[in-house]
């Protein structure tokens, strides 16, 4: 019998440390797949198409909205990033556990679609820490920098939607919590699904 995977969405402000969470723990979990999203946004330097991002333009932002491609799409420091439907429906559908590197806005559409999607915020230690991490990045000009924190003020406020809280301060710990969270979560249907069929029915997770 198989059993769709695990969906798990993490949201932080720019400069958190979201995106060396997830790149550090999909390097750690074979089961894991990150969905690569759509964005209006420039490439950054290192940034490859298809690998962090597929790039593309406002147009065609919008006939993938019109068509339904995107599970769920936002706006989001002056750009347009969207979760491919068919992706992500495919990956569960198929039993791998996928995780979603997506704003708060986006975390929110994708709860009321999947209830049992574990939402996770990332914050950083401090405001301050979050502005040094953003200017040591050293991707963004300054004003792009600027309105990134302003906006994080807005984001963090979002956190207490989340299922669980990670503060990054030293990047093990984050991991650690990161992972004990994955893996709760798959111990927690594993179990079910070891339970007797009429259980898992009466909980409707069939
Ligand atoms: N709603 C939504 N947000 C996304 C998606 N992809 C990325 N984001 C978010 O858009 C924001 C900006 O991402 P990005 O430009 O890569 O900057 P970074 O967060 O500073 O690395 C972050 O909060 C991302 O999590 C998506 O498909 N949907
Ligand atoms: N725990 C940490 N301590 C110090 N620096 C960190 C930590 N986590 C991430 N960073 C650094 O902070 C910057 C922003 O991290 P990044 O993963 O790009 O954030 P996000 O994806 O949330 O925008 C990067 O230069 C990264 O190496």
């Amino acid at each position: 019998m198989d059993y769709p995977g695990n969906l798990f969405v993490v949201a932080a402000p720019s400069g958190a440390g979201k995106s060396s969470l997830v790149k550090a723990l999909l390097e750690l979990d074979s089961h894991l797949v990150v969905s690569i999203s759509h964005t209006t946004r420039a490439p950054r330097g290192q940034e490859q198409e298809g690998r962090e991002y597929y790039f593309i333009d406002d147009a065609t932002f919008r006939e993938k909205i019109s068509r339904g491609d995107f599970l769920e799409h936002a706006e989001v420091h002056g750009n347009r990033y969207g979760t491919s439907r068919a992706e992500v429906e495919k990956r569960i559908a198929g039993g791998e556990d996928v995780i979603l590197e997506i704003d708060y806005q986006g975390a929110l559409q994708i709860k009321q679609i999947f209830p049992n999607a574990v939402l996770i915020f990332i914050l950083p230690p401090s405001w301050d820490e979050l502005a040094q991490r953003l200017t040591r990045r050293g991707e963004d000009h300054p004003e792009v920098i600027a309105e990134r924190l302003k906006n994080a003020r807005i984001e963090v406020a979002q956190a207490r939607h989340f299922d669980f809280v990670i503060i990054n301060a030293l990047f093990e710990t984050a991991l650690f919590d990161l992972k004990a969270i994955v893996h709760s979560q798959r111990l927690k249907y594993a179990a079910l699904r070891r339970s007797k069929p009429s259980v898992f029915a009466a909980l409707n997770l069939d």
